[in-house]
């Protein structure tokens, strides 16, 4: 697994405020849009591409265009959502599955209660959304359902990462043969006694939508 820490003086602006406690949700989630858009330029190196012929007004050339099929982009509900429509922008051709995750807050366990997407990921390349990468536990098991459906190439973006949660999340990948990276705006120091990144950004699925019953 590779982890690439995002160093731009524009994330690290908009990352301070977005961790400010006092950031509303309407900023926090304009932030969280604005932030992807600029990790996804980051995280989109590799993407697939393939040589198209085309006409400029001038002269034929050949440009390139992205493969097919077509990138996959799987946001991790309910937080991931907040990260879709900056990742969209930066590649509107893309296709979007769904996955519907939530770690137990005592056992630190995650679980999927949702799926939406295609049966066959074979030969795909898979962009995964979640802003937090705490334990690591949620995206061990998000990675490895996409495995098993056959995805060839994962890369998930997040806001924030843990060290602890990387290096669980890439014990947890043993054995997962397809190339795996992290794109983070920030490595965190740690995580506290209740799996929280510190400094963090406390719950990133509350402050964009509110506390969740
Ligand atoms: O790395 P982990 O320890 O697994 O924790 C990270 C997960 O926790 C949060 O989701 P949460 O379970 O709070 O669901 P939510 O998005 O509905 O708030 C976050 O969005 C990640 O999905
Ligand atoms: O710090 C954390 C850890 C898990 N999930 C969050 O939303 N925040
Ligand atoms: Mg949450």
């Amino acid at each position: 697994m590779e982890t690439r820490v995002v160093d731009h003086p524009l994330v690290a602006h908009k990352l301070t405020t977005l961790r400010e406690e006092t950031t509303d949700s309407p900023t926090f989630r304009r932030l969280a849009d604005e932030l992807v858009t600029l990790l996804a330029y980051e995280a989109t190196r590799s993407v697939r591409v393939e040589p198209v012929a085309i006409t400029t007004p001038v002269a034929p050339t050949t440009g390139i265009r992205l493969s097919s099929p077509k990138p996959l982009v799987v946001p991790i509900l309910r937080a991931g959502l907040g990260m879709l429509d900056g990742m969209m922008r930066l590649m509107p051709t893309a296709e979007v599955g769904f996955l519907g995750m939530v770690r137990d807050e005592a056992t630190l366990e995650a679980t999927t209660y949702a799926e939406r997407l295609p049966a066959d990921l074979s030969g795909r390349q898979v962009y995964v959304l979640d802003p937090m990468l705490a334990t690591g536990g949620t995206l061990a098991a998000a990675i490895r359902f996409l495995v098993d459906r056959g995805a060839d190439d994962i890369t998930c973006i997040v806001l924030l990462a843990a060290p602890e949660g990387c290096a669980n999340l890439s014990a947890g990948l043993e054995g997962v043969d397809v190339p795996v990276t992290v794109v983070t705006a920030a490595m965190d120091e740690r995580l506290n006694e209740h799996g929280y990144i510190v400094p963090g950004l406390g719950d990133a699925g509350d402050r964009l939508y509110g506390v969740a019953h």
